[in-house]
C-alpha cells in the first residue's frame, strides 16, 4: 500500500488498510471543508481509532515473525555499525580545477547572500593543517605537490561533509521509528488537524501524525513569541489603537513583514469593528485571514495540491544561495517521491561547487535515487541537464530533481547559467511539466527575502520551499513570502531529518502557528 505524500492520500489503484476499529467516523469524509465538520466529529472518538489503526499497521509493518526475528537480530549486529556509517559514495570522481573556490562547510550555519563583489573562500584558506609526512601514521605515499596535497586534503573534507550530511538526520529517524505509546496530547492534536480535514482514522499513517507533531514543535517558538500575544489580544474584541500597535509590532517582530501585517490587521479591524466577535471567532476569523494570504500569494489562486504530474517528465529546478538547506531539500524530496512510488533522478548541476556534486550523491545513495553528474572539471551545468534529461528520458523517469549553484560571482554569472539551464530544459525536454522552486532559509526572515528577489529576477520561480522552520521565531515569514514574493510555498522543512520536509499545507501550518 503506497501513500502518495504530494497528494495526501492512498495511490487510487490501492485501497486503505481496514479500519480496525468501528469507532464513529467523521460525517463528511470527502475532502471536507476545515471546521465544517467541527461539531459532527467526535474528536476524541476519531484519534482512538486512528490510535488503534496504527498501532495495528506498526504491529503488521515492524513485528516480524520470531523466525524472521531471531534473523534480523543475528543480522543487526552486523549491520548496525553500517547503518550509523555514512553512505559510501564512488570514489571522488570531480576534480575541480586549482581556479575553482573550494566550497565553505555544508553544514554552514550562517550562509550570507549572494554578493556581487564577495570573492569565494579559497582553497588556501581551508582550516585543516596540511599533511605532514613525519607525523603521517598511514603507510600510504605521502602527497609531495602541491596539487596533490590540496586532492588529499579536499578528500578528506569530503570524508567530513558526507559524515555530515548522514550524521545529523539519524536521531530523527530513530525517535519516529516506535509506534506510539500513548494516546497522549501531541496525539490528539495532530488527530484534531487530520480530522478536521476531512481525513478518515483508518487512512492515517504514524508519520503523518510524526509530521503534524514536528511541525508544532517547531513553530513552537514562532507561537510562544507571537501568537499567544496575538491571540490574547484578539481576543479580547475591537481592536483599539493600543491594540492595534500591539499586534502590528508583534507581526512584525516574527518577521511576517509590512505588507501582509497591514494586510491581517486592516482586515482585523474591519471585521471586529462590524460585529463584536467572542474571542473564539475572533481567534478563527485570524486563522482564516492568514490561510487567505498563504492560499492566495500576490492575490492569486494556486492549485493547493503540488505534485509530479503522471505521464509526463517533471523537471523540478531547485535554486537558492548556499547553505539555505538546498542539497538536504533535493535529498528530502527524492526521498519523497520514492516514498509515494514516483521514480526519480537527481541532476547534479551545481557544478560551481566540487563539494555540492559529493553531498548531492551521497544523498542519492541514502535515498536510492541515481545522480547524474559529471566527472569533468569545470563542467557546464547546463550539460549535465542535457545529460540528465537523456536519462530521464530513456528510464521513463517521472521526477527530475535538478541541483543548481546559488552563489555565483555576480547576478550575471547567476543569470546566465539558470537561462541557460532553462534552454536546454526547454529545447531537450520541451513537454516536461518544470518548476523553479526557490529554497528559503526561514531562520533568515526578511534578509532572505531579500536574496528570494535576486532569484526571483533571474529564474523563473514557480514556487518556495521554507527549510529550517523548527528552532526559529520568524516562522511567520512564510506569510512575507506569500504576500511579497507572490510566490505559493510548496514545502517546508523542519528539522535536518529526511523526514523532515512535506508539502506545504496552510491549513496545518496555521493551526500550528496558533492552535499548537
Ligand atoms: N534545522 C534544520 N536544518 C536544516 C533544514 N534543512 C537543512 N538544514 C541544515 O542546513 C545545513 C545546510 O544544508 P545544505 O542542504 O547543505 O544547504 P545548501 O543550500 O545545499 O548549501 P551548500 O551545501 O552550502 O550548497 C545542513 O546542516 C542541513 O542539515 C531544516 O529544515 N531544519
Amino acid at each position: 500500500m503506497v501513500f502518495n505524500w504530494f497528494r495526501r492520500q492512498f495511490n487510487r489503484s490501492e485501497s486503505p488498510a481496514p479500519s480496525p476499529a468501528p469507532e464513529p467516523q467523521p460525517e463528511q469524509q470527502e475532502q471536507a471543508e476545515p471546521e465544517q465538520t467541527e461539531e459532527a466529529v467526535d474528536y476524541l472518538a476519531w484519534a482512538k481509532a486512528a490510535y488503534q489503526n496504527i498501532q495495528q499497521q506498526e504491529q503488521q509493518e515492524v513485528e516480524p515473525s520470531s523466525e524472521v526475528e531471531e534473523k534480523a537480530e543475528e543480522l543487526e549486529a552486523d549491520v548496525t555499525p553500517e547503518e550509523t556509517e555514512p553512505a559510501v559514495v564512488p570514489e571522488t570522481v570531480v576534480e575541480p580545477s586549482e581556479t575553482e573556490p573550494v566550497v565553505e562547510s555544508a553544514t554552514e550555519s550562517e550562509p550570507e547572500p549572494p554578493s556581487e563583489s564577495e570573492p569565494e573562500p579559497v582553497m588556501e584558506t581551508e582550516p585543516e593543517p596540511e599533511p605532514v609526512v613525519e607525523s603521517e601514521p598511514e603507510p600510504t605515499p605521502a602527497p609531495v605537490s602541491f596539487l596533490e596535497r590540496a586532492k588529499a586534503e579536499r578528500g578528506a573534507r569530503l570524508e567530513e561533509l558526507k559524515e555530515k550530511a548522514v550524521e545529523a538526520p539519524e536521531p530523527e529517524e530513530k525517535r519516529r521509528s516506535p509506534a506510539p505509546q500513548e494516546l497522549d496530547e501531541d496525539f490528539l492534536w495532530s488527530a484534531e488537524v487530520l480530522a478536521k480535514q476531512g481525513r478518515r482514522p483508518d487512512e492515517v499513517s504514524l508519520e503523518e501524525i510524526n509530521w503534524l507533531q514536528q511541525l508544532r514543535q517547531g513553530l513552537g517558538k514562532t507561537r510562544r513569541g507571537l501568537i499567544n500575544q496575538l491571540k490574547a489580544v484578539v481576543g479580547q474584541g475591537p481592536l483599539n489603537e493600543d491594540a492595534i500597535l500591539e499586534v502590528e509590532s508583534l507581526l512584525l517582530q516574527a518577521d511576517v513583514g509590512v505588507e501582509a501585517t497591514d494586510r491581517i490587521i486592516e482586515q482585523l479591524q474591519a471585521k471586529l469593528r462590524e460585529e463584536s466577535l467572542p474571542p473564539e471567532q475572533a481567534i478563527a476569523y485570524l486563522k482564516q485571514l492568514l490561510c487567505d494570504i498563504l492560499d492566495y500569494p500576490g492575490g492569486k489562486a494556486y492549485d493547493t495540491t503540488f505534485a509530479p504530474e503522471q505521464d509526463v517528465l517533471n523537471i523540478w529546478m531547485l535554486t537558492g544561495v548556499n547553505g539555505v538547506g538546498k542539497t538536504t531539500t533535493i535529498g528530502k524530496l527524492a526521498h519523497l517521491a520514492n516514498k509515494s512510488d514516483y521514480q526519480c533522478l537527481i541532476g547534479a548541476a551545481d557544478t560551481f561547487r566540487a563539494a555540492a556534486v559529493e553531498q548531492v550523491k551521497v544523498w542519492g545513495e541514502r535515498t536510492g535515487t541515481d545522480v547524474i553528474a559529471n566527472p569533468g572539471k569545470n563542467t557546464d551545468p547546463a550539460a549535465v541537464v542535457y545529460d540528465a534529461i537523456t536519462a530521464a528520458q530513456s528510464r521513463n523517469v517521472d521526477l527530475l530533481l535538478v541541483d543548481t549553484a546559488g552563489r555565483l560571482q555576480n547576478k550575471k554569472n547567476l543569470m546566465d547559467e539558470l537561462s541557460k539551464i532553462r534552454r536546454i530544459i526547454d529545447k531537450k525536454a520541451p513537454d516536461a511539466k518544470v518548476e523553479s522552486l526557490l529554497v528559503l532559509d526561514a531562520t533568515l526572515g526578511q534578509n532572505g527575502l531579500r536574496q528570494a528577489q535576486v532569484f526571483a529576477e533571474v529564474a523563473q520561480l514557480s514556487g518556495v520551499v521554507l527549510t529550517k522552520l523548527d528552532g526559529t521565531a520568524k516562522g511567520g515569514v512564510a506569510l512575507a513570502v506569500s504576500q511579497q514574493l507572490g510566490l505559493p510555498i510548496r514545502f517546508i522543512g523542519a528539522g535536518e531529518g529526511i523526514e523532515d520536509l512535506r508539502p506545504f499545507s496552510s491549513y496545518e501550518f496555521v493551526e500550528a502557528l496558533i492552535s499548537g
